[in-house]
């Protein structure tokens, strides 16, 4: 699935249509639109008409992604809203795995959730999430995300903070853990992304350990605020040249390594 130069890809999180609207306007400069309803939870899901919405107002060639909320264990319930968020247009359907606290009930939900969805639109791709502060709400160990995802037949592997009170991802799990987790995602061919209050400040760790997707929203709002804060198109024009930068220094790095190794 992955190309053979891994590139980072940038995934912003509207809450609206007027912000997925910004977004469109910095379209050129971001990946895939991701619509969420912060004020519902971390990954907290939007209405199906919000997400057709998003998806009439974006670019064609942008894929929407659609959070199917910081779920229950509670696979029928999960698999029936993902099929909704499917049939609304999102062509990325991210789970966050909430509720579940052994790798088995996360096993059972992401098969329901990949069942629901690849029936109605095979080329929709699966990501199954959790949290990397999942010490503190109770649910499965971040490590644990890209075995369920393989064992439940997804396509990606995420993490994100469920917390959202100032801190980020690199404050619940040190660099050689995101890279540990990117690793075994790699390992079982599953995209990995990565999320939670990341800044432009840690996108040079996120490529280096070759993360494939980074979601963002706080960073590109006015303020930094993801919650009174709206994105602004040149915040995301900004974001990703920082990533363009880390990208161009990455390949210089690999180039002389490769020269090295050569002899
Ligand atoms: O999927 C990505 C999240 O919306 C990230 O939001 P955040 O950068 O505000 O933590």
């Amino acid at each position: 699935m992955r190309g053979k130069e891994p590139t980072l890809l940038l995934l912003i999180s509207p809450d609206s249509v007027e912000e997925a609207l910004d977004c469109a306007k910095a379209a050129e400069h971001l990946d895939i639109v991701d619509v969420k309803k912060p004020d519902e939870g971390s990954l907290g899901a939007n209405f199906p008409w919000v997400i057709r919405e998003i998806r009439d107002a974006v670019p064609a060639d942008k894929p929407v992604s659609a959070t199917v909320g910081d779920v229950p264990f509670k696979p029928g319930t999960v698999a029936q809203a993902a099929l909704g968020a499917a049939v609304s247009g999102a062509s990325y359907i991210k789970v966050g795995l909430y509720g579940c606290t052994t790798p088995e009930q996360a096993v059972e939900v992401m098969r329901g959730v990949v069942r629901a969805v690849k029936d109605h639109r095979p080329d929709a791709l699966v990501v199954a999430s959790g949290y990397a502060d999942a010490h503190r709400i109770g649910c499965v160990n971040p490590l644990a995300l890209p075995d369920i995802a393989r064992r439940a037949g997804c396509d990606a592997a995420m993490l994100d903070t469920a917390i959202k009170d100032g801190t980020g991802l690199f404050d619940h799990l040190p660099a050689d853990v995101c890279a540990e987790f990117v690793r075994l995602a790699h390992a079982a061919d599953l995209l990995a992304a990565l999320a939670g209050s990341v800044k432009a400040a840690d996108l040079g760790t996120l490529t280096r350990i070759g993360t494939d997707i980074v979601g963002v929203r706080g960073a590109v709002c006015e303020g930094g605020d993801r919650n009174a804060g709206r994105i602004q198109p040149h915040l995301v024009a900004a974001f990703r040249a920082e990533m363009d930068r880390h990208a161009r220094e990455a390949a210089a790095a690999a180039d002389v390594a490769a020269i090295a190794a050569a002899g």
